[in-house]
């Protein structure tokens, strides 16, 4: 090495040298300090969304819940690759989610814009529901291409449209700019039945002559060309989508329309006004002890089959219990497919549950207890007390409770359904009864009684009912599954085939 102190001519030199250290390290710290406030800044958005509010009021909106699953898909992610690697956080790897989240929680999204009928840009923009936050065009946009790789065109298309009203103008982002979200759109409105449009957008893209793949778009616009006719150009219904058929139409749109009285959160609603119908207090069937613990409040829903629902059933101590303890075991809630005969997850069926057995607290044997006297029904051969929980736009499309397995109809099928709600849902996720025209609110601290079989033992087919999808709000159910055998005397079978359970 040179030696510097024996003369200052090499001094200076070392100031030269000095002078490029100091640019270079100054110049490092411009770029730790970019991470550095690139990191404040996703800390301080994600802290600015959990808002602070206590949890349940956040996620009660369904855009926060899928804010929350986003975050976890990628700010998170982006926090993560912006640590130097000796910094980074073991955590991490475990609590990232994978990919299917995110589109579990955009089809949920989707799910309630088409049951309520309430437009994508109405979630983004937070007028879905009251007090509810908006998305970014990127989440629009997000929730579009994961509809997109879903093949769902329709939703695609109304996602894809939102984003593009939402992009900042100048349109300056480097991925998805706004030729991209209409290439998407076109792609999306031509599979949805409206190929005039797509030609329409990818002119507009050609227009633009700003997309990083003009060949591709040039050779769309032919494509789009040969297929649109002349008559159709400016004939053709702009905002035309053809919606994805359902195998059962009829009842689709039933359960739609009884879903959306949920949207103003009134009690109960029937299509038809049964004068017989009251409310009264009900002291069970024995003149016991238990009888003075109530009366209990009893309003009749419908008389042919008969549906009663029950007030003030579960107290608050009750249900914080029951939700705990649900709590610890919930699972995803499955269905049996008869394809494979092996219980998988459905898109028709998005809660998780669990189980609860009368070993597992005093509240969950006290509760079947005071079912059995109530319904006046043995409990014997009824299940666990099942405990569920929804997810965003929640739900479960309409089916029998009773089981319509050849083996099952020999064998002890749910006669009855004890339905209690452990929270009162702001909006949306009601129980419909599609065949009664009935929509019953999810009110804290009730439960719904039917029976499922008629008296003479077979299925009765008016007792088909779904949970709408949670457009606002936590739903906590619990069900009792009531069983035939053991209940031999307790309720009188009849051969007559039109014999109706009339009364509690
Ligand atoms: O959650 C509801 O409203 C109904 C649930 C239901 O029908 C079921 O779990 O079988
Ligand atoms: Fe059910």
């Amino acid at each position: 090495k040179d030696e510097f102190f024996s003369s200052t001519a090499h001094m200076e030199k070392l100031m030269d040298e000095e002078e490029i250290l100091i640019e270079e390290i100054k110049d490092y710290l411009g770029l730790e300090i970019k991470r550095i406030e690139k990191i404040k800044s996703f800390i301080s958005t994600i802290e600015s969304e959990r808002g602070f509010s206590d949890y349940r009021e956040h996620l009660s909106h369904p855009v926060n819940q899928y804010r929350l699953i986003r975050r976890f898909t990628k700010e998170w992610l982006e926090i993560e690759h912006l640590l130097n690697p000796q910094d980074e956080i073991p955590e991490f790897e475990e609590l990232l989610l994978n990919h299917d989240e995110i589109t579990g929680a955009a089809q949920a999204l989707s799910r309630l814009s088409d049951v309520y009928q309430i437009e994508p840009i109405r979630f983004a923009s937070g007028n879905a529901t009251k007090n509810a936050p908006q998305l970014s065009f990127d989440d629009s946009f997000k929730i579009g291409s994961a509809l997109y790789n879903k093949k769902e065109y329709y939703h695609c298309t109304k996602w894809m449209s939102a984003a593009r009203e939402l992009i900042p103008q100048p349109d300056n982002s480097a991925f998805p700019r706004y030729s991209d979200l209409l290439d998407y759109e076109a792609f999306c409105s031509s599979h949805s039945g409206n190929t005039p449009r797509a030609l329409k957008l990818t002119e507009e893209i050609l227009q633009r002559n700003d997309h990083s793949d003009p060949e591709r778009i040039e050779s769309n616009w032919r494509y789009y060309q040969g297929k649109v006719k002349d008559s159709e150009l400016d004939s053709f219904p702009e905002d035309y989508l053809e919606r994805p058929s359902h195998y059962n139409p009829e009842e689709r749109q039933r359960y739609e329309e009884l879903c959306q009285l949920g949207y103003n959160n009134e009690h109960t609603i029937r299509d038809n006004n049964d004068d017989s119908l009251r409310c009264f207090l009900f002291k069970g069937h024995e003149d016991d002890f238990f009888s003075q613990l109530g009366p209990w409040k009893v309003e009749e829903i419908a008389k042919q089959p008969y549906v009663v629902r029950f007030f003030d059933i579960l107290n608050d101590n009750e249900i914080n219990s029951l939700e705990r303890l649900g709590e610890e075991k919930l699972a995803r809630a499955t269905v049996f497919d008869p394809a494979t005969h092996k219980l998988v997850n459905a898109d028709y069926r998005v809660s998780k549950s669990a189980w609860l057995k009368d070993e597992d607290s005093d509240t969950v044997e006290k509760y079947n207890r005071r079912i059995s006297r109530l319904t006046g029904l043995d409990l014997e051969y009824a299940e666990q007390l099942q405990m569920s929980n929804y997810g965003i736009g929640g739900q479960y499309e309409p089916h029998y409770d009773y089981s319509r397995r050849e083996w099952d109809i020999y064998n002890n099928r749910r006669i009855a359904t004890w339905l209690s709600y452990l929270t009162t849902v702001e909006q949306g996720g009601g129980t419909v009864f599609t065949e009664l025209g009935l929509h019953i609110r999810s009110i804290k601290g009730s439960a719904v009684f039917w029976y499922n079989l008629l008296p003479n033992g077979s299925g009765d087919e008016r007792t088909r009912h779904a949970a709408c999808p949670v457009l606002r709000g936590n739903k906590w159910v619990s069900n009792k599954w009531i069983h035939e055998f053991g209940n031999e005397w307790y309720r009188q079978c009849r051969l007559d085939e039109d014999a109706d359970n009339l009364s509690l």
